[in-house]
């Protein structure tokens, strides 16, 4: 950009209607009125050397008001070298054609010289007409001294307006300027850092700050961005280099402060966006996955259906308006904060808990329930008299505060079973809590809600399970909680059953249980008083207190032994012992009761299978060692097994009417003798599954003999012949214990070996049979034994004299 621009004194003038370019601009425009393109044309596009031509702002005529010296060229087209210096104004400066006369036009008495950096000519079809693409540069001011015409465009004698260059230099000393152009450089320069920011441009912009002079500077950042004509003309006017680098600092600041306001909206509308965005995202994924479960009930609102559930619930008032609360703050909780999730679970425990639904207690027959435990289980007389006095009890007391009665006894001998038969005498729901193996105080307890995947107590969840309040609820094998760090089930269950412990809670039989719950308490735990359970539960830093009735659930429990019952424990309970089983007992107990129920489960009948009494015998006697039946009801449903094995593998055959079978036979004869071709007659076999089962062709039943016994269950595991053979040995004895299994025999063996005399007991034994056989070898006095002990938990007086025996009989041998 040279600093100085010579200008000719008459220049052809291109209008330019409401817009003005100033020096230092850069424009393209295209020309295709008649007179810009002959300007062009004869201006610009024949001339060797590049072009000059002034670019005089025109304004609408809408108002009176003057800008400046009007030129009022008459009208026509060819308006030749008239020329006038009198002011006023034209018709459409653009269209000298003579094709509007309407409109009237005010010249602007200053302009701008513009040099055309490139030029292009075009030919549009089929008109023919030319046009040019003209690309120009803002030079310098000039004032327009005389506007005349020329062909159809306008020329203007002009007078440049710019400073020359030493007095250019003059004013740049003046202290104003500096202050002025220091002002305006800062402002240009938060606006490029702020354009920098938007649009990561602004290095070309930096180094014209630095190279070009700050007057022209001025007229090349206003002319960078859009102004109103008004201004654009005040710019132009601005003759003096102060007053225009004012104006431009100006300018430039409301252009930056322009920007900023639209940024803080645009930031605003951003965020605004971004965030319903987002929710549409996630909800369009959560529909996603609802879908690809197969929820995608879109309709039904979770939290409103849990409400829904709640409501139905039949929860007692003081624990609805507990579970509103949470439910509150469920629904203002996000599903992805913490604690939201066990909320719910904690909304649908409550929802889900039988808090009314009761199944309706059958009038009580005794007869009916008589029948049906004899008929369900063998022998039992005593405790079939208990369980029917207990249910006579409850017939006519139905709220009586009875015992919680409690079956022990070694596996297999019926415990469970007789429960699962009161429950049906009484016409109610079962549900059996295993409480085998617990040794987490949660188990039974629940876990704190504050513990991610915390769970309610094995009592509540049972509950929920059966869906009712008054089931019979089985609590098995409550002698089987063992205590570890976490804490001490057998104690949790003390607080269930146990009266002692909660007397302050009520001292009449009560009847309602609470859940309390409390951020002291590790968890779900239960304080009762015989039928008041408190179930503590933490909650965050919220106490709260729900009560549950529990008052309608009928306790029963089972243990196999006594000894691991704590005795406050046991106290709280009616103790009915089923001691076992003898040999005759258990072939009764087969033959009445396991044979039919396990043919009958394997789809077998007597037709298939018979198991003779003789054989049943020698199961007892050769594979089982129990006092129950648990195991000889394996053994025979190992046969059973075998006999559906034998009869599925047999070739069934679809029986023939006596006419089919005639007409099928005369067919396959004919056949056979012509050995021609014949037409098959199809019949359907509308037969039903239970029909095929029935076609099977059994010739006779498979009966069960010794040959079978062994093929299907092995050889014998226990047998007459191994005692007499173990004691045959010297140094075995044997010995008669009894276990959580029953009683048993036992081997006891001594070996005298090489040493210091000392006496070496083998094998896991009990404080009281290693006392016995130091006692023994007290009394024998013989200096060094060895004893093998074949069993792992034994006891009794018979073992002691096993010990002396054979103590004896080693020390003499
Ligand atoms: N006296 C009996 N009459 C008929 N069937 C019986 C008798 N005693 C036990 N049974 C049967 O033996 C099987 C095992 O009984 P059950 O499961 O009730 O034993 P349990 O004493 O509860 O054992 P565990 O202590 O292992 O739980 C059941 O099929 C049951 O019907």
């Amino acid at each position: 950009m040279a600093d100085v621009v010579e200008l000719p004194s008459r220049l052809a003038v291109l209008p330019f209607r409401n817009k003005v370019l100033l020096p230092g601009a850069i424009i393209r425009i295209r020309c295709t009125s008649s007179s810009s393109v002959k300007l062009v044309e004869q201006e610009l596009w024949q001339r060797e050397e590049k072009g000059m031509i002034g670019i005089l702002p025109l304004r609408d005529s809408t108002e009176t008001t003057v800008v400046g010296p009007m030129l009022s060229p008459g009208e026509g087209t060819d308006l030749g070298e008239r020329c006038s210096k009198s002011q006023g104004a034209i018709s459409d400066p653009h269209k000298f054609d003579g094709k509007s006369q309407q409109e009237v036009f005010h010249w602007h008495t200053r302009g701008v010289a513009a040099r055309a950096l490139h030029l292009s000519r075009g030919v549009e079809k089929p008109s023919r007409r030319v046009t040019y693409i003209v690309v120009l540069e803002g030079l310098c001011r000039f004032s327009v001294q005389e506007l005349s015409t020329r062909g159809t465009y306008y020329t203007a004698h002009i007078l440049p307006l710019d400073m020359m260059k030493a007095e250019m230099e003059q004013v740049e000393q003046h202290p104003d300027f500096i202050a002025l152009s220091r002002q305006f450089k800062a402002t240009a320069m938060e606006l490029i850092s702020v354009l920098e920011q938007k649009q990561k441009t602004g290095g070309r912009t930096k180094v014209l700050l630095e190279t070009v002079p700050v007057h022209k500077l001025a007229d090349i950042f206003v002319a960078s961005f859009g102004i109103s004509f008004e201004e654009q003309l005040s710019m132009l006017d601005s003759v003096d280099v102060k007053v225009r680098l004012s104006k431009a600092t100006e300018l430039v600041d409301r252009h930056l402060q322009s920007i900023r306001v639209a940024e803080k909206i645009a930031q605003k509308v951003e965020g605004q966006l971004s965030k319903s965005q987002k929710e549409y995202l996630l909800r369009q994924q959560m529909r996603a996955i609802k879908e690809e479960l197969g929820d995608n009930d879109d309709d039904e609102d979770d939290l409103a259906a849990l409400e829904r559930k709640m409501q139905s619930a039949g929860m007692p008032p003081d624990i609805w308006k507990h579970a509103q609360r949470e439910l509150r703050r469920l629904k203002k909780m996000q599903p992805q904060q913490p604690g939201y999730n066990s909320s719910r679970v904690y909304l649908e425990l409550l929802a889900d808990l039988p808090w009314q639904k009761a199944d309706e207690e059958l009038e009580l027959d005794l007869k009916a329930a008589k029948e049906r435990l004899d008929s369900e289980h063998y022998g039992l007389v005593k405790v079939k008299q208990r369980i029917i006095e207990y249910l006579a009890v409850r017939k006519l007391k139905p709220d009586a505060r009875g015992p919680v009665l409690c079956f022990v006894g070694p596996p297999g001998v019926g415990k469970t079973s007789l429960a699962s038969s009161i429950a049906a005498s009484l016409g109610r729901k079962f549900v059996r809590i295993s409480l085998g193996g617990v040794k987490d105080e949660a188990d039974v307890r629940g876990h704190r809600r504050t513990y991610i995947g915390s769970m309610p107590g094995r009592l509540i969840d049972g509950l929920k399970r059966v869906a009712v309040c008054n089931p019979v609820m089985l609590l098995d094998e409550i002698d089987k909680t063992g205590s570890n760090v976490r804490g001490d089930p057998t104690s949790a269950l003390l607080e269930v059953l146990d009266p002692e412990q909660n007397r302050t809670f009520n001292d009449q039989y009560p009847h309602s249980f609470t859940i309390c719950f409390s951020e002291s308490s590790t968890s779900f735990f239960f304080i009762t008083h015989n039928f008041f359970i408190f179930i503590e539960v933490s909650l965050g830093k919220i106490y709260l207190s729900v009560p549950f009735d529990l008052s309608k659930v009928i306790f029963v429990a089972t243990a196999n032994r006594l000894q691991p019952i704590p005795p406050p424990l046991l106290d709280r309970m009616e103790v009915i012992e089923l001691p076992g089983y003898t040999p005759e007992e258990k072939l009764r107990i087969a033959m009445r009761h396991l044979i039919p129920r396990v043919l009958d489960q394997h789809g077998l009948s007597s037709d298939f299978l018979q198991i003779p009494e003789v054989m049943v015998k020698l199961v007892i006697q050769r594979y089982t060692r129990e006092a129950g039946v648990r195991n000889l009801e394996r053994n025979l449903a190992a046969l059973a097994r075998a006999a559906a094995v034998r009869v599925a593998e047999q070739e069934h055959a679809v029986p023939r009417s006596k006419d089919v079978q005639g007409l099928a036979s005369s067919l396959e004869e004919s056949r056979l003798a012509d050995g021609a071709e014949v037409d098959m007659e199809v019949i359907p076999m509308g037969i039903s599954n239970h029909g095929i089962s029935n076609e099977f062709r059994v010739t006779s039943p498979l009966i069960v003999d010794e040959a079978m016994l062994e093929k299907v269950l092995g050889p014998p595991r226990y047998g007459d012949r191994e005692t007499a053979e173990r004691v045959a040995t010297p140094g075995v004895s044997v010995g008669l214990v009894w276990t959580a299994f029953g009683g048993e025999v036992q081997f006891v063996e001594a070996a005298e070996m090489v040493g210091k005399g000392d006496l070496h007991l083998t094998g896991q034994l009990g404080d009281v049979i290693k006392e016995s056989a130091h006692i023994a070898l007290t009394w024998v006095n013989f200096s060094l034994y060895h004893l093998f002990f074949m069993c792992a938990e034994q006891k009794g007086p018979n073992l002691f004299q096993s010990y002396v025996t054979y103590l004896i009989f080693v020390g003499n041998k």
